[in-house]
């Protein structure tokens, strides 16, 4: 099944095209990894399939129904959590009550809370305040909240970003695991993550799909190694 798709989504920034005319489609159960050179439209993309950022054009439909009207809150009600390259934790609160602040949310029982925080790795942190964490921490703290909402889409936006060579290996880990749980699109700049995780890789360039394949086909895309690979950490 279909979980995310859009159809012609394009926003265009006073005549500059960020996006332009993307159809993708997102099937359930699927790590899916988009990347593409600086500027190339991820954030854009993201934004408008979370309801951050209004269309110029198109549509976004989730589960079957087309959200381009929702506000970002609806969108998070109906399955849909994101976690951004700026922070959004609260420094001042504990780790365990940034990620309750998420499960009341849903009204979810307290115990996932701990799980949350035992699924990244910061169980032993719970009690610490968020503003003392690492950053790397940080953005583990933020897929924990991610995930105490028990989403269907996880969207993740440079995830590894600060984080340290042993900490990514964690999260790769930890991205395997989440598969069996929940559909995850991921924004990543680093590609040996993107090799290790992602079942099928969408190449954005100048705002457009360059390419769609599984890592194998990505890696041998010439286009997107002319496009991409060539300019990039890969
Ligand atoms: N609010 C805005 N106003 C004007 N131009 C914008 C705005 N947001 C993005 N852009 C432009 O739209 C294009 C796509 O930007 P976007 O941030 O979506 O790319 P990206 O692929 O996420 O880049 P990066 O990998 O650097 O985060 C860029 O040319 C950018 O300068």
């Amino acid at each position: 099944m279909t979980l995310l798709s859009t159809r012609g989504l394009s926003k265009s920034f006073s005549g500059l095209r960020a996006v332009h005319e993307v159809d993708f489609d997102l099937p359930e159960g699927e790590v899916r990894a988009l990347i593409g050179p600086n500027g190339a439209g991820k954030t854009t993309f993201v934004g408008m399939l979370c309801g951050r950022i209004e269309p110029s054009a198109g549509s976004v439909s989730f589960d079957g129904h087309d959200v381009t009207a929702l506000p970002a809150h609806r969108r998070i009600r109906a399955g849909m959590a994101y976690t951004f390259q700026i922070t959004s934790i609260f420094g001042r609160l504990t780790c365990h009550e940034n990620v309750a602040l998420a499960v009341r949310r849903r009204n979810g029982p307290l115990s996932d809370v701990t799980h949350a925080l035992d699924r990244v790795g910061l169980a032993d942190r719970a009690e610490q305040l968020a503003g003392d964490l690492s950053y790397g921490h940080q953005r583990l703290l933020e897929i924990a909240m991610g995930l105490a909402q028990k989403p269907r889409l996880l969207i993740l936006d440079e995830p590894t970003q600060g984080l340290s060579d042993t900490e990514i290996d964690a999260f790769c880990a930890l991205i395997r695991e989440l598969k069996a749980e929940t559909t995850i699109l991921l924004i990543e700049h680093n590609m040996a993550v993107v090799m290790q995780t992602a079942d099928r890789i969408t190449v954005l360039n100048f705002g457009e799909i360059l390419a769609e394949g599984d890592p194998d086909q990505i890696r041998a895309d010439r286009t997107v190694q002319a496009a991409y690979l060539g300019t990039e950490d890969a």
